[in-house]
């Protein structure tokens, strides 16, 4: 196959961007970073750096901008692009929807309207399990009805729409959305992970600040789910497994006239129980927690049916639930010494 110049990838300093970065980089691809740190850190470029040893192209720009981006496109030779900038709290989408149809559905809209003013029409685009909602049994194909319950899974979905009606009126383009169940863990270098600048409200940012010692214990959101311990099973997924289906994605799209919406889970049910144990083995430390009742808009289990990626993309996750706590660790701890990155909150 012969391997585009560049690859332009929005949201690169973030936490499932960084990675993808790594990965394309590694599988042969340039790659051109742009993000704004709305929801992330400059010095997230040391890592990389290190991690690539060699200098890195970045540049920092609102996708929103269509001038700044029409440039960008203008300065570098862009074959083709992968768009993880988004905002992505749920909670967060509640406060401020306006900011989540600004960010995630206009982003979306400027960068593909500059992408095809610049003949740029190959794309991989962030979605996300959370349109699926709770009335189907899991494993979740792509094929199960959504259910919208909050305006960051409305965004997600309009922007999945844009993309449908974009292909329906230029064939030409190629598309692959990516539903990703639950991204946790680090690089297993240690040298990039999550590290928001809010704070942290999912599971495994969570177990990592209770095994720091930033949190007395850990909130269970509640043990009276119906499923084996009472609490909630979610279908975690290592990011660098993230970060891989990405690079089969892309190369994929590259090879084949073909778009594609597919799922990427590891297809396992675990639950906050299995993953405090989990954590706690992995750092080598107690992890307390203290059950509560449910948190609003939680359902009780989620997971995926993984084998339309397999099939259509050959890709599987290769890395468990012990390496995802193993890296995270890894990453938190390292981190926390590091005067490069602000403490987590
Ligand atoms: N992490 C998850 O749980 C999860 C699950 C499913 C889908 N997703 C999707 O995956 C993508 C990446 O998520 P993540 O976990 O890496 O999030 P993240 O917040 O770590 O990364 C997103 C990056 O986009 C940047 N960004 C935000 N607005 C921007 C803008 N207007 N212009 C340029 N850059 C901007 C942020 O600074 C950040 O670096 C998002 O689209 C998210 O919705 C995430
Ligand atoms: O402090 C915590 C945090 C989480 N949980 C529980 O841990 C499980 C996972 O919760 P997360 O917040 O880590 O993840 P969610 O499944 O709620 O949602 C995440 O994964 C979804 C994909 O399925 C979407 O992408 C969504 O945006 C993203 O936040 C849930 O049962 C939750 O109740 C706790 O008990 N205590």
């Amino acid at each position: 196959m012969s391997k585009p110049a560049k690859i332009l990838l929005t949201g690169a300093t973030g936490y499932i961007g960084s990675h993808a970065w790594v990965a394309l980089s590694q599988a042969g691809w340039d790659v051109v970073g742009v993000d704004n740190f709305a929801n992330s850190h400059p010095a997230v470029l040391e890592g990389l750096t290190r991690l690539l040893s060699g200098p890195l192209m970045f540049e920092c720009a609102d996708v929103g901008d269509a001038a700044a981006m029409s440039a960008l496109f203008a300065r570098h030779r862009i074959d083709a692009v992968m768009h993880f900038a988004a905002l992505k709290s749920v909670p967060e989408s509640l406060l401020r929807p306006l900011d989540y149809m600004a960010v995630n559905v206009g982003g979306l809209l400027t960068l593909t309207q500059v992408m095809q003013a610049h003949n740029v029409q190959r794309l991989v685009f962030s979605s996300t399990a959370a349109l699926y909602g709770a009335s189907q049994p899991p494993p979740l194909r792509e094929d199960a009805a959504l259910e919208i319950s909050h305006p960051y899974a409305r965004s997600k979905w309009m922007g999945e729409r844009l993309l449908a009606d974009l292909l329906a009126a230029f064939p030409a383009w190629r598309v692959a959305t990516l539903r990703y169940f639950n991204p946790a863990g680090a690089h297993e270098s240690g040298l990039i992970g999550e590290r928001p600048r809010g704070p942290a409200d999912n599971l495994m940012p969570c177990l990592g600040e209770v095994a720091l010692g930033l949190r007395p214990h850990l909130w269970v959101y509640g043990r009276d789910y119906p499923t084996p311990d009472g609490t909630g099973l979610r279908d975690y997924l290592h990011v660098q497994d993230i970060a891989d289906g990405h690079v089969s994605a892309l190369e994929h799209l590259m090879e084949q006239p073909d778009s594609f919406t597919l799922n990427l889970g590891r297809g396992e049910a675990v639950s906050v129980l299995q993953m405090i144990a989990a954590y706690a083995q992995a750092c080598g430390r107690p992890i307390p927690y203290r059950v509560i009742p449910r948190r609003a808009g939680d359902v009780a289990a989620s997971w995926a049916d993984c084998s339309q990626a397999a099939q259509r993309l050959g890709w599987q996750a290769q890395r468990d639930v012990a390496a995802m706590c193993r890296d995270s660790w890894r990453w938190l701890s390292a981190a926390q010494t590091s005067s490069a990155l602000p403490a987590p909150t």
